[in-house]
């Protein structure tokens, strides 16, 4: 998968030379790009925002520059993406942006070619993505309702989420099985050596061997913690009123 990055900060994307995801670039397993978008500017200042029409505070990203450079990433790439048909994928994280779920880093990991947009300022003049929708799949992602001063820190996040879903990244692949949010529910508890630590133990039936047992006993734990902190994420019919649970207590 290639992934290039659009900032005007690439010293903030440098965690993405580190552990896994740093990893699997020195691989080649993800080719990852990062961009200055003031190199897509011609005036002696690489000048990228100014005022908002219509007032307000602030300032907004002007179109010109993110078009230079997403056509300089469309045509660098236009081989490769056509091969497949399939236009790239330009991923912009924003407030005002559908909600960013496992289901979603999984979609985007079947892509071949992503594009994340960092905004900055009060964001990006909005016919940039009416104009890129001719080159792009344009996907404009929330990761949460929080503002942030720009999208670099909600980038790293995507893409390691979508990254470490790419085959060969994540070293064993069961780990990605029963991870949160991958069946629906929130992950079991988990503990490791020594069994006795500072007088608390761990659960017994983690000790027994019951491999059948432990798999029912984690598949309750992940219920119970899924309704005390996430009912949201639980069929309708499955949260009982005043439902105490190990979570809650
Ligand atoms: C592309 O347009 C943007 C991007 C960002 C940075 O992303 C986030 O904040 C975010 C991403 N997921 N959750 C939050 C911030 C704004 C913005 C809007 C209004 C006032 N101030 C800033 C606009």
């Amino acid at each position: 998968m290639r992934i290039d990055v659009v900032t005007i900060f690439p010293e903030y994307l440098q965690a993405l030379d580190v552990s896994l995801i740093g990893k699997a670039r020195r691989e080649g397993l993800l080719d990852i790009r990062i961009h200055d978008l003031r190199d897509h500017t011609s005036d002696r200042h690489r000048t990228v925002d100014d005022t908002p029409y219509g007032g307000g505070a602030g300032m907004v990203m002007k179109p010109e520059p993110w078009a230079l450079a997403l056509e300089a990433i469309a045509a660098s790439a236009a081989d490769a993406d056509d091969a497949d048909g399939a236009r790239p994928v330009l991923l912009v994280p924003t407030p005002s942006g559908t909600l960013f779920r496992q289901s979603v880093a999984q979609e985007l990991a079947g892509a071949d070619h992503l594009v994340v947009a960092c905004g900055r300022y009060e964001g990006i003049d909005e016919r940039l993505f009416e104009w890129a929708a001719e080159l792009f799949e344009v996907r404009l992602v929330s990761l949460g309702d929080y503002v942030l001063n720009g999208g670099e820190v909600a980038a790293l996040a995507m893409i390691e989420a979508v990254g470490r879903l790419v085959p060969g990244v994540v070293g064993n692949p069961e780990s990605l099985v029963e991870e949160s949010h991958s069946d629906g529910l929130l992950e079991y508890p988990v503990y490791t050596k020594p069994s006795s630590w500072r007088e608390r133990d761990v659960p017994e039936i983690l000790l027994s061997g019951d491999h059948g047992r432990i798999a029912a006993w984690r598949h309750d734990q992940q219920l119970a913690r899924t309704r005390a902190r996430r009912p949201d994420l639980l069929p309708p019919e499955s949260t009982v009123p005043g439902d105490k649970t190990v979570s809650d207590l």
